[in-house]
């Protein structure tokens, strides 16, 4: 489902004489349907960077990423927009909050943007919003003043409302108390029982072990060591 071919990625830092930073090299990378896959390594090794470049934010150098079959290193920014719609979702710790739209919309939002209609779409947001604990009286409110872990948890609902065939986890679990850490990764569980292919990044070590089938360790794609 994700497959990474020879991908390299280099930083030209414009404002600093145009210094070359070389990130990442001769990355391999391959999950299947219903794996899940942790990225590790020290600090500054590139786990962000390569996630980053999955999710079509930051550009290869050269080599391939495909999502389904579209090669996201190469695609037009339409292409990737309905790769993120359709198959490629991220969840992270962090909610981009559109103003003035009730959580319930925002959650249901994405299942809306792939056709589904708007009673099953606010039905499945209604269950992960139960689930993660946000109390109904928020649902009809926007999101913008909820506490920190509140919003976070909201992505999450969001995150995990669409069913897509590709999951990218950006530390899912972090700062969660237990009930809710406890309900994202069965989220996490479920989506490998339907057969999503998934790559995160846990600082949570448990997390990690009881979720994640094989850990890549990123720092083997270091350019001193790709020779
Ligand atoms: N936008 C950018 N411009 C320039 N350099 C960058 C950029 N993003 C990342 N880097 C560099 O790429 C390297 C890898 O960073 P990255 O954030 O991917 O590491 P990480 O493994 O996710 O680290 P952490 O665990 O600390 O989040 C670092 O040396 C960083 O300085």
């Amino acid at each position: 489902m994700i497959e990474i071919e020879n991908l390299s990625k280099t930083f030209t830092l414009h404002n600093q004489g145009g210094a070359v930073l070389r990130v990442i090299e001769a990355a391999r990378l391959s999950v299947a349907p219903g794996e899940c896959v942790a990225l590790t390594g020290a600090s500054g090794a590139g786990k962000s960077t390569l996630m980053r470049m999955i999710y079509g934010n930051y550009r290869a150098a050269s080599g391939r990423i495909l999502v389904g079959g579209v090669d996201v290193a190469r695609a037009e920014p339409r292409a990737i927009i309905r790769l993120r719609r359709e198959t490629l979702g991220y969840v992270s710790q962090f909610l981009r909050v559109v103003p003035r739209v009730p959580t319930l919309d925002v959650v249901a939002e994405p299942l809306r943007a792939v056709g589904v209609p708007v009673e099953d779409a606010r039905e499945r947001a209604r269950g992960l919003l139960a689930r993660l604990n946000i109390p109904e009286r928020l649902w009809s409110l926007s999101p913008t003043t909820f506490s920190g872990g509140e919003q976070q948890r909201v992505n999450i609902a969001r995150g995990f409302a669409h069913p897509y065939p590709a999951l990218l986890l950006d530390e899912p679990t972090a700062s969660l108390d237990t009930a809710n850490r406890e309900v994202v990764l069965r989220l996490i569980e479920e989506a490998k029982a339907r057969g999503a292919a998934m790559i995160g990044i846990f600082h949570d070590e448990a997390a990690r072990a009881r979720v994640c089938d094989r850990e890549i360790d990123v720092s083997r794609f270091a350019p001193a060591r790709a020779a």
